[in-house]
């Protein structure tokens, strides 16, 4: 069972199109870089996918869980968003414990988890300090622990190192590694593409809300080069501009698919 599905997913906001008809199967334990440019649809499937925004029409599935099943799924999956909910009169410590009482973690589980998480993104000593008076880095951090406190199936992320440190950038990285290595799915959302090219299994590209090419990150590059002069290497942004250009040959809707693209 992929431990994320969806068919024909559309989201339309009045004329706009967000999501448009996408097909995803995504393996348990793989890191999926989800790529786009800005407004091709990323956010809005992750809202549908987290349950925050309900589809127009198709359907889709999260750890076997249906999205329209919102009081199961919650308790599978975790998502950072890109603003993330934090109670800037909370300290760190506290919205944490906050969000796992919500979550109904045991206590003691929950305190040790806590700490641990803390100590790890090196935010220990300001876990006593009230939110509002964090960095940027800081609230990143927060919030990443807080998106990953039940130790969800299937984790998503959107530009989880944004603000961060290069320690604590590697961290996160690391973690998201870890996580995948667990068993656990993580759906990472970034424009940072050598980030992708490192850690993700398989990348999607979405453009104008549909999936324009898929693949194991070397597979895409070494299409790229095709008709490229050879021994020209290729990079992720190069495959992400091929694709997502305004090219009338990549805009009849076709995904540029890799055999076995998806299989773990
Ligand atoms: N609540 C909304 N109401 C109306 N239109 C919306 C809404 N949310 C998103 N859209 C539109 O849907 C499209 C996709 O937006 P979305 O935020 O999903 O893109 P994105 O890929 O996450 O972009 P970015 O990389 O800039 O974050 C855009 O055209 C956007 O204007």
């Amino acid at each position: 069972m992929p431990a994320i599905e969806t068919t024909a997913l559309t989201k339309r906001y009045g004329e706009t199109v967000a999501v448009d008809a996408l097909d995803l199967a995504v393996p348990e334990g793989v890191v999926y870089g989800f790529l786009g440019p800005n407004g091709a649809g990323k956010t809005t499937t992750m809202r549908m996918l987290t349950s925050l925004t309900r589809p127009t029409s198709g359907t889709a599935s999260v750890a076997g869980v249906s999205v329209t099943d919102r009081e199961r799924l919650i308790q599978r999956v975790g998502y950072l968003p890109e603003e993330p909910p934090l109670y800037n009169e909370l300290t760190a410590r506290e919205q944490l414990t906050y969000v796992a009482g919500l979550r109904d973690l045991p206590s003691g589980h929950a305190e040790e988890r806590i700490e641990d998480l803390l100590a790890r993104l090196d935010l220990a000593d300001d876990a006593d300090r009230r939110i509002d008076t964090y960095s940027k880095g800081m609230r990143q951090k927060t919030a990443f622990i807080q998106s990953l406190l039940h130790d969800p199936d299937v984790l998503f992320l959107d530009e989880p190192t944004s603000g961060l440190d290069p320690r604590a950038a590697r961290t996160i990285r690391t973690m998201i590694d870890g996580l995948a290595d667990e068993g656990a799915t993580i759906f990472l959302s970034t424009h940072i593409l050598p980030v992708v090219d490192e850690h993700a299994d398989t990348v999607g590209v979405l453009s104008d809300g549909r999936l324009v090419a898929e693949g194991p990150p070397a597979d895409l590059k070494r299409q790229a080069e095709a008709g490229v002069t050879e021994g020209t290497g290729r990079t992720l942004e190069d495959v992400f501009l091929d694709v997502t250009s305004e090219d009338p040959a990549t805009e009849d809707g076709a995904a540029v698919a890799t055999e076995g693209s998806t299989d773990a």
